[in-house]
């Protein structure tokens, strides 16, 4: 009997940037070394994506004087896709840009996480990536819970209707070349951008919003540390 043999799919090649390079202000120390009930934030960043099928390569863009100790760090928590530990910039869209600089020739696609998102479920990575799969932009969002207000010199001086502005998460999720050149020209304009959806939003390009999560949290101030480890013990 003769049987056709399947062809392989071949699936595009999908790396994770994780900026990591920030200097952590707003906690007071390096929060990414901050342990969420015995692990390490970072560590549980990399964990996520080392879990994610779909992704084949993780790069960590970190300050110079962190490159060793967040090697050993990956190390020690068995992430084995970790390819590149490279510097970041004094911008995160620098620190971004680094990363995807690094990134392997095949890359066709990258996921872009806060190193500062340890909780992020692996519904939200797979639904943003597939969806940039089809687009060439996805990102998670979260409807607000609190109403939203314009402010000027201390008084609340308009609402904004709270049904037509969500927030946006971390990973944004993009076509390799789309992002790369995306960033280096709102770097060269100097444009001021949180996020990495803005510099393709820039180029008038539509980003497609996935499902995010509460849970999504970025551990930013020192009260994210018991709320972190709260939704942890949740999960057990
Ligand atoms: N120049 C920068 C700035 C930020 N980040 C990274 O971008 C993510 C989101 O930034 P944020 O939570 O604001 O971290 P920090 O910049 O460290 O915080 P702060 O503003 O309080 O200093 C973090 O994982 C941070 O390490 C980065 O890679 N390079
Ligand atoms: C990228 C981000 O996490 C999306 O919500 C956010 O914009 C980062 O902001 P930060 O001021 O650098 O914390």
């Amino acid at each position: 009997m003769f049987f056709r043999q399947k062809k392989e799919e071949v699936r595009p090649r999908i790396a994770a940037v994780i900026p990591a390079a920030g200097s952590s202000t707003r906690m007071g120390t390096n929060k990414l070394l901050l342990p969420l009930n015995g692990i390490p934030v970072l560590a549980r960043t990399l964990l996520a994506f080392e879990q994610c099928p779909l992704v084949d390569d993780i790069i960590i863009v970190c300050r110079e004087q962190d490159i060793a100790p967040y090697g050993k760090l990956a190390q020690e928590f068995g992430c084995t896709k970790v390819r590149h530990i490279v510097r970041g910039g004094q911008t995160r869209p620098e620190s971004v840009l680094a990363g995807l600089n690094t990134c392997e020739p095949d890359t066709a696609y990258v996921a872009i996480h806060d190193g500062a998102r340890p909780l992020v479920p692996q519904t939200v990575i797979e639904e943003a990536i597939t969806a940039a799969m089809d687009t060439g932009a996805a990102a998670p969002v979260v409807p607000l819970k609190d109403s939203i207000k314009r402010i000027s010199d201390g008084k609340i001086i308009a609402d904004v209707a709270r049904d037509s502005i969500a927030a946006v998460q971390t990973p944004q999720c993009f076509d390799r070349a789309l992002i790369s050149t995306a960033l280096k020209e709102a770097i060269a304009a100097g444009a001021a951008l949180t996020d990495d959806c803005a510099a393709v939003e820039r180029l008038g390009t539509l980003v497609t919003a996935t499902s995010g999560s509460y849970r999504n949290l970025k551990v930013t101030t020192p009260e994210d540390i018991p709320m972190a480890e709260a939704l942890l013990n949740q999960e057990d």
